[in-house]
């Protein structure tokens, strides 16, 4: 099966990467990268076929994934729809919903959408797919195996779910650094070196969340255990919840799905 990035960025990269190291062969990937740049790096990163456009490309593939900005999509999208006209179409854009890819593309039905995170680039990612009706079994078993080349893939029965699944793990890697940015500080601010405070902030997070799956408990049993009465994480989340932090954090990801809900509908007005 050979596959075309349309748009060869962050994203792109990792999913190629971790296609290679699965044992596809260079031969089967290209990529459409409009950057002359970014083709030279994929070039010297990769060794696949480089091309600036869809149409400049040797390959004929079978699968598409479009993998350029939610804002830069209708364009490559109804310029290359001859090319992609019945051919699988995996876009990992976030906001912009199947049914307006596919009404883009003359009412196409092999439209899948997928939410992948950047831990995809060391093959630790998940990824949320949703696929219109029209798509067969052995189409999604192909999206499966190429997210699946990158981390774990969830399937969602409803595309709205998607909004869901972009604001929690699509952006969540940012919320995570930012977790750790906080913790880091904290832990210069006493007295500890930079390097310091970042490994055992890292480690930490890196131990608390493999114990947690690791565990069937609930996160806030896990929690709890760490809390000693009249001890010093007890102290913490009290700070924490003064302070209201599990309800910011709700609310951020919140706004998260929000942006995705409207950029889905902004860009389907356009
Ligand atoms: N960065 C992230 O954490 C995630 C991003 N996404 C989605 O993935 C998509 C790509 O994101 P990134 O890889 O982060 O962006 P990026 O900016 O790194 O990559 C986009 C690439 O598309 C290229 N491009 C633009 N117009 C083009 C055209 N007409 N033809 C060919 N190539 C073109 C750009 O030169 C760039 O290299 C976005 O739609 C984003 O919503 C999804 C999940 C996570
Ligand atoms: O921030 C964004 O819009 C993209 C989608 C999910 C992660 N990054």
């Amino acid at each position: 099966m050979n596959i075309t990035f349309i748009g060869g960025g962050n994203m792109a990269a990792a999913i190629i990467g971790g296609l290679l190291q699965q044992g596809n062969s260079p031969e089967t990937l290209a990529v459409a990268e409009i950057n002359t740049d970014r083709r030279t790096q994929l070039q010297h990163q990769f060794g696949i076929n480089i091309s600036a456009t869809v149409a400049d490309s040797s390959v004929n593939s079978d699968i598409y994934v479009l993998a350029v900005k939610p804002q830069q999509l209708r364009v490559v999208v109804t310029e290359n729809a001859t090319l992609l006209h019945n051919k699988l179409v995996i876009s990992i854009a976030a906001g912009i919903r199947a049914t307006d890819l596919s009404a883009w593309l003359d009412n196409q039905s092999y439209i899948i959408r997928a939410m992948p995170n950047t831990p995809c680039l060391i093959g630790k990612g998940v990824t949320g797919l949703y696929a219109l009706p029209g798509v067969n079994a052995s189409q999604k078993k192909q999206a499966t195996d190429i997210l699946g080349a990158v981390g774990s893939v969830i399937w969602c029965d409803d595309e709205i779910q998607l909004d869901a699944v972009t604001a929690m793990s699509g952006s969540g890697p940012a919320y995570v650094f930012y977790l750790l940015e906080a913790m880091q500080q904290a832990g210069t601010e006493l007295g500890l070196s930079a390097e310091t405070a970042r490994q055992l902030s890292l480690e930490t997070f890196i131990g608390a969340s493999l114990l947690a799956a690791d565990s069937h408990e609930s996160f806030s049993t896990l929690r709890t255990r760490v809390t000693s009465p009249g001890g010093t994480t007890e102290q913490a989340i009290l700070s924490l919840e003064q302070d209201n932090v599990k309800h910011a954090l709700i609310d951020a990801i919140k706004a998260a799905h929000r942006r995705s809900q409207e950029i889905g509908h902004i860009l389907s007005q356009s």
